[in-house]
């Protein structure tokens, strides 16, 4: 199968290095020091799943410049997919499939507007892995799922090869019947380990012992399932005591990607995690007094890394 991976970071060089390596045809859209590593050394995976180098590898910071795919999965940040969305057109092979990998519930929704509705699929990926420098992409524990779903529902011949492909390249591949509850949930577990760990700066071992945080914890949670539900999304009942349980399965020292960009003073999700759920709570007129403190008190430190100019929502 041809797919082209949208961003060689964490996510988009551990899954594309990973189909590149059960022999799938994988393009990368890269820019700056990951492309020019790309290009010069090929990329390194180190994987419990295997360690490899995947040399030659095919990579342009222009998605034109690539050959169109049959998939083109999309693993740059939040805020990016907005910038990267409107360009990803030519990638599209006639019938090719847009499926997001990121964090948080606006991906889908905005590569729909940019590239069309029956394009994109809905997505998102349980896993720890990082980008240890250009090229050279590092892959912890014994997660590795990447979950997807058409979005009216269901499954699909075009999911089911993609899923093949991915079970192949030893991803554990999960369709889902409705993508946009699996998508909910995963960002009401998300949101809170980042948000929460971010304002405490503790990782989620000290975060979810404290009676204190543990409640913040669990505030966080059910006020992103409150919106959620008043969205229309089928959440079940015992979401938040699901969110919890993955809470309490995580290793002790263990911080979310959003709360490690926070802590290095890097631009982060925050407006993609507890502040989507403020914005999306207002849309939905639920309040949501958790997570407008949660963002309030993130907002200096994300301001102090990016500079006055916010993404545009
Ligand atoms: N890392 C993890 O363990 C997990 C992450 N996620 C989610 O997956 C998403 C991706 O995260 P992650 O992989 O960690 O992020 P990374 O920052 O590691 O990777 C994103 C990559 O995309 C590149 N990129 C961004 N914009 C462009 C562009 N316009 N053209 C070319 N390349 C571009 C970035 O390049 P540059 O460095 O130049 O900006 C970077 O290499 C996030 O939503 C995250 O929340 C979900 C589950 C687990
Ligand atoms: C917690 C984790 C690794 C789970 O997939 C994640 O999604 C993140 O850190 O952004």
């Amino acid at each position: 199968m041809r797919v082209a991976v949208v961003g060689a970071g964490g996510v988009g060089g551990l899954i594309g290095g990973l189909l590149a390596r059960a022999g799938h045809e994988v393009a990368f859209v890269a820019r700056g020091a990951t492309l020019a590593a790309l290009r010069e050394r090929g990329l390194e995976v180190e994987s419990p799943r295997g360690t490899f180098r995947v040399a030659p590898v095919e990579a342009s910071d222009d998605p034109g410049a690539l050959r169109p795919a049959e998939a083109v999965l999309v693993a740059v940040k939040g805020w990016q997919v907005r910038e990267v969305a409107p360009r990803l057109a030519p990638l599209l092979a006639p019938g090719g499939l847009v499926l997001p990998l990121e964090n948080g519930v606006e991906a889908a929704p905005t590569l729909a507007r940019a590239l069309g509705e029956e394009r994109v699929v809905g997505g998102l990926c349980h896993l720890f892995a990082w980008t240890e420098a250009p090229g050279v992409v590092k892959h912890a524990g014994d997660l590795l799922r990447v979950t997807m779903g058409e979005r009216r529902g269901g499954s699909s011949a075009r999911l089911e090869r993609l899923a093949a492909a991915l079970r192949e390249a030893k991803v554990d591949a999960v369709i889902s019947p409705d993508i946009e509850a699996a998508a909910w949930e995963k960002f009401l577990f998300i949101d809170a380990f980042g948000s929460v760990g971010a304002v405490t700066r503790a990782p989620v071992g000290v975060v979810r012992t404290l009676p204190e945080s543990r409640a913040l914890l669990r505030a966080a949670m059910e006020e992103t399932a409150a919106v959620g539900r008043a969205r229309g999304v089928r959440l079940t009942a015992d979401a938040v005591e699901k969110a919890l349980a993955l809470i309490d399965a995580v290793k002790p020292e263990s911080t979310a990607s959003m709360q490690r960009d926070i802590q290095g003073g890097r631009p982060s999700e925050l407006f993609d995690q507890p502040g989507a759920v403020v914005r999306l709570a207002a849309e939905a007129g639920v309040d949501a007094p958790v997570h407008r403190f949660l963002y309030a008190a993130l907002l200096p430190q994300e301001t102090a890394a990016r500079g006055p100019a916010r993404p545009v929502p």
